[in-house]
């Protein structure tokens, strides 16, 4: 017999999205039900941010090793333990699990189900044997890698993040599809722990990034010695003996590549599939649920938040699109994502991060745009680390507005949170010019590009004359 539940609130998946949801509502003593069907967390504890994060930290340990003659420190060759490097990234998830538990959860008067869910009629859902009336549904459902139609790819074997960081041995030669944030971040930590890697993209490597940022990470990985070929067409894929082949067009030319692995990372699909969207009267399109502005469904009890609602595909704007759904939920409030403030962090080294318009978006939107920059040669504390690679590149409208930021270079996904809040809070060169930013301190750069905004004004006559003129005082 089928138990009905009859919550306020009902979250289906319990990744970024869903949980923060839950954890929100429950926190105003909200009465809500959580389904999951498969590991708490999500895609980001299990298969995404924390397991490709802490294999970067292994990386950069190697690097560091490799790299520190330049300091006047000898360690020989970096000796890497590839299954102890994993063993340390599924150790990682273990200590950060807890947060994401069904006992946590339950702790904040969160009803957790594990079980698979899908509508069966506008306000019902079933998950097992309960039938879930809720006054409102958060579809958090996120995403699952997605497949190209690439002629045998399914007779070999192909890696993707769900499995990849399952690996307890380093691959020789890791084949990668797809140059976006996946597929670098994970080329260079391979390359750095001793694999040979080569990318292959059928567009522009990192293309929604700013061109001249992006040329940096590449220049970087390709002098580690990943190879990229960007704008190439992938013809098929093949065994070859132990390893897998992958023949592909560039330039008008075939040409192939073998390796014993391939992770393939060309994007993700929204899981829309087993949810009973037509039972709810949810519209979709080719692209994905039809949302309104709100985050709302074509059902009004319905809002899709996350990777599922296939905006930008980030924790934080899971986070954030978890904000406005509770807003409106509990509070009636209008609610309007504003893209243009999230920042984004492609984890390479060096790091690239943006935050706001690009150049071309700046000048499409705002008519004339100024564009200041200060390279981190320029900084002494890049000096100090011989870590000088990248800039600072600030966006704005022609009276200083700051509309868009871009930083391509150590630690750059540090520094964009401090722009972020300047583009939030509508800031100007001028409040950077009254920064008093520490010295010796990567964010000086930016402080330097701000300025740079009054380098004409410096050697006006006007100006000049005035300076004069007070002098005259005394
Ligand atoms: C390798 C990798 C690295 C990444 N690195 C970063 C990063 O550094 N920074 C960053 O901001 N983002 C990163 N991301 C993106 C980030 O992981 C996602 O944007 C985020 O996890 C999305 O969260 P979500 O809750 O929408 O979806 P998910 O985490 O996918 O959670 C959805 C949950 O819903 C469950 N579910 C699905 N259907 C049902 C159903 N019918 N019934 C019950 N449960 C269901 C699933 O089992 C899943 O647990 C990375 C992604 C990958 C793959
Ligand atoms: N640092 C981070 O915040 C971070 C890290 C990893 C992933 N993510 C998120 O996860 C999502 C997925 O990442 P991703 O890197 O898989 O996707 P992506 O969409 O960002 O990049 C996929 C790349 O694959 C290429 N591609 C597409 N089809 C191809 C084909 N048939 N052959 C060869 N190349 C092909 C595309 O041109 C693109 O460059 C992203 O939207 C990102 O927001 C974020």
């Amino acid at each position: 017999m089928a138990e009905t539940l009859t919550p306020d609130i009902c979250i289906i998946g319990a990744g970024s999205a869903g949980l923060t949801a839950a954890a929100a509502a429950a926190a105003f003593g909200v009465e809500v039900v959580l389904v999951e069907r498969g590991a708490m967390g999500g895609d980001c504890l299990n298969h995404g941010c924390v397991p490709s994060k802490a294999l970067i930290a292994a990386a950069h340990h190697a690097h560091a090793i490799a790299e520190a003659g330049a300091f006047g420190i000898h360690a020989g060759v970096p000796q890497i333990d590839f299954a102890a490097v994993m063993a340390h990234v599924r150790s990682v998830i273990e200590t950060i699990a807890p947060n994401d538990s069904v006992e946590r959860f339950e702790g904040l008067g969160v009803r957790v189900l594990r079980e698979s869910a899908r509508f069966v009629d506008e306000r019902t859902v079933q998950a097992g044997s309960y039938a879930i009336r809720a006054r409102r549904f958060i579809l958090a459902s996120g995403s699952r890698p997605a497949m190209p139609p690439v002629p045998g790819l399914d007779q070999v074997p192909v890696l993707t993040n769900e499995t990849l960081f399952e690996q307890t041995s380093r691959p020789g030669h890791l084949l990668v599809l797809g140059a976006g944030p996946i597929g670098l971040e994970m080329a260079q930590a391979h390359r750095r722990l001793g694999a040979e890697v080569t990318v292959l993209d059928a567009a522009r490597a990192l293309g929604r990034d700013d061109r001249e940022l992006v040329a940096v990470v590449l220049a970087r990985l390709r002098a580690e010695g990943v190879t990229v070929h960007e704008e190439i067409a992938v013809n098929r894929a093949e065994r070859a003996g132990e390893g897998i082949r992958l023949t592909f067009t560039s330039d008008g030319q075939e040409m192939s590549v073998t390796g014993d692995r391939l992770l393939v990372a060309i994007g993700r699909r929204a899981n829309i599939e087993d949810l009973g969207l037509d039972a709810a009267g949810i519209v979709r399109d080719e692209k994905g649920i039809v949302l309104e502005p709100g985050l709302r469904t074509s059902n009004r009890r319905v809002y899709a938040i996350g990777d599922v609602a296939g905006h930008q595909q980030f924790t934080h704007v899971a986070g954030y699109q978890a904000g406005l759904a509770i807003q409106q939920i509990l509070f009636r409030l209008p609610a309007r994502e504003k893209p243009d403030l999230v920042p984004r962090v492609t984890y390479t080294d060096p790091e690239l991060a943006e935050v706001g318009l690009g150049e071309e978006a700046a000048r499409e939107r705002h008519g004339t745009v100024h564009i200041l920059r200060s390279p981190f040669a320029d900084n002494d504390r890049a000096q100090t680390e011989r870590r000088t690679e990248g800039s600072i590149k600030l966006v704005t409208t022609k009276r200083g507005r700051l509309v868009g930021v871009g930083i391509v270079g150590a630690g750059a996904g540090e520094m964009i949170n401090l722009y972020a809040l300047a583009l939030t809070k509508k800031l100007s060169v001028a409040d950077l010019r009254g920064l008093i930013a520490a010295y010796p301190t990567r964010g000086e750069a930016g402080k330097r590009a701000a300025l740079s905004y009054y380098d004409g004004m410096t050697r006006k006559p006007a100006v000049r004359a005035l300076v004069r003129f007070l002098r005259g005082f005394g």
